[in-house]
């Protein structure tokens, strides 16, 4: 199912905190949502999951306006991991991540679906599977951060929300994460903070600077050294993966390095092209 953000501004007191913003992630895309903190990237996901309105604009889902869905219906297409996403009570591992269920069964209704086959399932691609009957609150970050991404899967949307997935995982479940959710096939927006997992993950990124999209396109066309300064204020070099040919960044620790001479250091480097407009 593709998701559309068409126009969106968003506005709080006497701030703009995004501003105009065009995405559109196409049914099966992993679309990336980068940007340095406070750029707007949370902002723009809370809409979409309708924890904010929009002051302007629209998202679509397929074709159907969000606002004229009801909360269920939108549920039972999208589901969202958020930053703010937590707990308070001592469920088990199995029971948060039974929630998701809730858009399909309602209180009290019945799951058409065989729900403990999905929270299975759920759990299994989340890399959490081993903490089935756990209490939540006795978990890790990284372990509740993994049974949270397991209840946005139980609840089997065609468009997944991601905000930070990767936070508190090490790396090699950040990498496993990220491959799994890939896999499913579904449309994913997700805002990351690791440039380089966006490269290696994502169909294609979104740059948003000071709630604005400055740049979209494939990561070889975004993950650029003068895209990277310009907007992160750090020079890099980017090289190609020896496997999968995806760009990646090598950070200098000078932030006023010359970054044209990185290109040269780097034969394959990636070249830099023109800033792309949303789709
Ligand atoms: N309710 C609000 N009222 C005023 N300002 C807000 C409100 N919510 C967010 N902001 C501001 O809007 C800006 C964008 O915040 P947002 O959380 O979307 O950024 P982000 O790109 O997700 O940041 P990070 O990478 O740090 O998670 C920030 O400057 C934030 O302080």
């Amino acid at each position: 199912m593709d998701l559309t953000i068409e126009g969106l501004t968003v506005e709080a007191s006497t701030k703009t905190l995004v501003r105009d913003v065009g995405l559109a992630a196409h049914d099966g895309e992993v679309v990336g949502l980068v940007g340095p903190n406070g750029s707007g990237k949370s902002t723009i996901l809370k809409c979409t999951y309708r924890a904010l309105r929009p002051t302007a604009g629209r998202i679509l889902l397929g074709d159907a306006d969000l606002r004229g869905m009801t909360m269920k219906q939108s549920a039972l297409r999208l589901a969202a991991l958020s930053q703010q996403s937590s707990v308070e009570f001592g469920f088990t591992v199995d029971e948060v991540v039974a929630t998701g269920r809730l858009p399909h069964t309602g209180l009290l209704g019945r799951d058409a679906a065989d729900a403990r086959q999905v929270i299975a399932g759920a759990l299994h691609t989340a890399g959490a599977e081993h903490l089935s009957g756990r209490s939540f609150l006795e978990l890790s970050g990284g372990e509740r951060q993994r049974v949270l991404i397991a209840r946005a899967l139980a609840q089997q949307p065609q468009v997944l929300i991601l905000d930070e997935p990767t936070n508190h995982l090490d790396v090699k479940h950040q990498i496993d994460v990220l491959r799994r959710v890939r896999e499913l096939g579904i449309t994913v927006v997700t805002a990351l903070h690791d440039l380089n997992l966006a490269a290696m993950f994502c169909d294609r990124i979104y740059v948003l600077d000071e709630g604005a999209i400055v740049a979209s396109g494939t990561p070889r066309q975004v993950v650029t050294p003068p895209l990277v300064r310009a907007v992160f204020g750090v020079a890099a070099h980017v090289v190609e993966h020896p496997e999968t040919g995806a760009p990646q960044l090598l950070y200098s620790p000078d932030t006023a390095y010359d970054d044209t001479a990185c290109d040269d250091a780097f034969p394959g480097a990636v070249p830099t092209v023109e800033e792309t407009t949303p789709a």
